[in-house]
């Protein structure tokens, strides 16, 4: 017990480590990739704080090494997910009455954890099993991850503050209380963090979780849970269970005490969980809250006044950091005529240099291996499909899956601005260029706008003023992330909250205020000091 208004630490960002060869940092994580790469782990599901296997296993693997087996990863079954829910309901009254401080110091704790002894682990298991490079794995597992635990405290006290007004004889509050039932978290491979952040955003408000992780992340969801048990979570707050997505999904949409969905992942997933909340309406006790974020196809435009050094760079990095397996990714860019002879090769020479190999044993590898089996003959068969159909490979398309799921930075350049590849998210390092004549910039603004169904992520590259604004209100309803003369990757929790509209999401800004109001759902109390005794109002005479 204990009383005050406590104030929550101030929120920095984790600054990024540069693990520079020869820096202590590298050598440290090298140590560890090599343990992690020799041990092969058994994941299991965690309910209520105990360890559940099934017998039931997949094998996580690394993307970049098919001989590279990492885990056993324990699927769970129609029962295991039935107990996390159960186990999600029970810790649910206790938890909810935890002290907002206690609630927060799991979560900071948490947060230090990680920035220090834990690091390592999850940095490594990103780059083994997601094939991340080291500073990808960084800027995700460790950073994103860690702002997101230490920004959420600092959001959660706002939104508890939000209290209303109160007058003479009258005491107005606001109890943000969690969600009835429990929430279920279904995350996508992509990002460490955002796998963290989907169970402990609600959690932190009050909420309990299952907690279901992409099958191709089993590795640090594994790590994860650990890091989150050793920061002293009770159990059942947050459940783990692995393996498949629409088990999960049927089994929580079939029970009444669904509170809440929080989800990253594709679109046409997101598209089925809603649908299977549709059918299930009248089941639940109260309307589940979804708070979905999905796919994009981020584009890049530039206009005549565009810097080209600046621009080869932003396309280079947007669309190749880890192997365009970003959801804000660049992968469809519009350059005018007298732009594109001066980007074109300084673009070819750039891709070709970038190396790609295995990320676990050569910590200076640019990139990975694509995700999986199923993403690489995607990505072929895109690249196949349109030089057939009259694109140019300008530098890559030449896939090979010899030692790992390998797709080289491929740039096409193509003719038509409504190709496939300029208007379905491929999720690979894939850009598609499509050159227009620079006195057809307006045009290309509205192309920009209506040739894919997404709105996550764009940016426009202009030195003149008036193009910025144009393409700025042009461009209003096309991404719920917009750059200015940057790429379009890279946002950063309290600087840039994250997510988009039309067939991207419900667009609720992680790493903001506004998705933590979402895992509440306000009780106003208004206490009257002195109550009326005169039933009459004075216009009764
Ligand atoms: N908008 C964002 O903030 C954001 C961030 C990261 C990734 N993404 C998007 O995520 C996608 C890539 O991630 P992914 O390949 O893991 O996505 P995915 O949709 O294949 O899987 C996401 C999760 O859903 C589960 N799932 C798969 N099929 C399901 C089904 N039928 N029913 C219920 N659950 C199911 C998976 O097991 C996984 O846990 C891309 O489209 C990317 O743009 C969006
Ligand atoms: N914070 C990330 C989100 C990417 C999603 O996959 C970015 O902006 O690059």
């Amino acid at each position: 017990m204990s009383d005050g208004r406590f104030r929550v630490p101030e929120p920095v960002n984790e600054p990024v480590r540069d693990y520079a060869p020869s820096s202590p940092e590298r050598a440290s994580l090298e140590q560890r990739l090599r343990t992690m790469s020799g041990e092969r782990v058994e994941a299991p599901n965690v309910i209520d704080g105990r360890d559940v296997t099934t017998g039931d296993t997949f094998v996580a693997r690394a993307p970049h090494r098919h001989d590279l087996e990492l885990a056993d990863v324990h699927a769970a079954g129609r029962d295991e997910v039935q107990q996390a829910i159960e186990a999600a309901l029970a810790a649910k009254h206790d938890w909810s009455r935890t002290p907002f401080e206690h609630r927060c110091a799991i979560f900071l704790r948490a947060a230090e954890l990680l920035a220090g002894p834990w690091r390592d682990t999850l940095n490594a298991a990103t780059v083994l099993h997601q094939s991340k490079s080291v500073l990808q794995a960084e800027i995700d597992a460790a950073c994103e991850l860690i702002d997101f635990l230490r920004f959420n405290v600092a959001f959660a006290q706002r939104v508890y503050d939000e209290q209303p007004q109160s007058v003479a004889g009258e005491w107005n509050r606001t109890d943000h209380r969690p969600l009835e039932g429990f929430v279920l978290a279904v995350t996508p491979f992509n990002f460490t963090a955002i796998a963290g952040n989907l169970p402990t955003a609600p959690a932190l408000m009050g909420n309990t979780v299952v907690w279901k992780p992409s099958e191709k992340q089993a590795l640090s969801a594994h790590h994860l849970m650990r890091l989150l048990q050793a920061a002293g979570l009770p159990d059942g707050v947050i459940n783990l269970v692995h393996g498949d997505g629409a088990q999960a999904v049927d089994v929580a949409t079939a029970s009444p005490h669904l509170g809440g969905l929080h989800f990253t992942g594709s679109a046409a997933v997101l598209s089925g969980l809603f649908r299977k909340v549709g059918e299930n309406i009248d089941r639940f006790r109260a309307f589940p809250r979804i708070v979905g974020e999905s796919g994009g196809k981020d584009f890049v435009v530039a206009h005549p006044s565009a810097d080209v050094d600046r621009l080869v760079v932003a396309l280079g990095r947007g669309a190749f950091e880890y192997q365009g397996q970003k959801c804000s990714a660049a992968s469809r860019a519009y350059v005018p005529r007298s732009v594109w002879q001066h980007v074109r090769d300084p673009l070819a020479d750039l891709a070709s240099s970038l190396t790609m190999g295995d990320v676990g044993e050569d910590l200076s590898t640019f990139m990975g291996a694509v995700i999986d089996g199923r993403a690489w003959a995607r990505h072929r068969d895109a690249i196949d499909q349109a030089a057939h159909a009259g694109a140019e490979v300008l530098v890559g398309g030449d896939p090979d899956d010899a030692d790992g799921w390998f797709v080289p930075p491929t740039v096409l350049v193509t003719d038509d601005p409504r190709a496939s590849t300029m208007t379905e998210e491929l999720f690979g390092p894939i850009l598609t260029v499509h050159v227009y004549d620079d006195a057809d910039f307006d045009t290309v603004l509205g192309e920009v706008d209506q040739a894919a169904p997404y709105a996550l992520t764009g940016s426009i590259f202009a030195d003149d003023r008036r193009a910025v604004a144009r393409a700025t209100d042009a461009l209003r309803d096309t991404a719920g992330n917009f750059y200015v003369n940057d790429k379009p990757t890279g946002s950063i929790v309290g600087r840039q909250p994250f997510g988009g509209a039309r067939r991207s999401g419900t667009n609720d800004k992680a790493g903001s205020v506004l998705n933590l109001q979402r895992w509440v759902s306000p009780r106003v109390i208004k206490e009257t000091w002195v109550s009326p005794v005169d039933p009459r109002y004075p216009h009764m005479g």
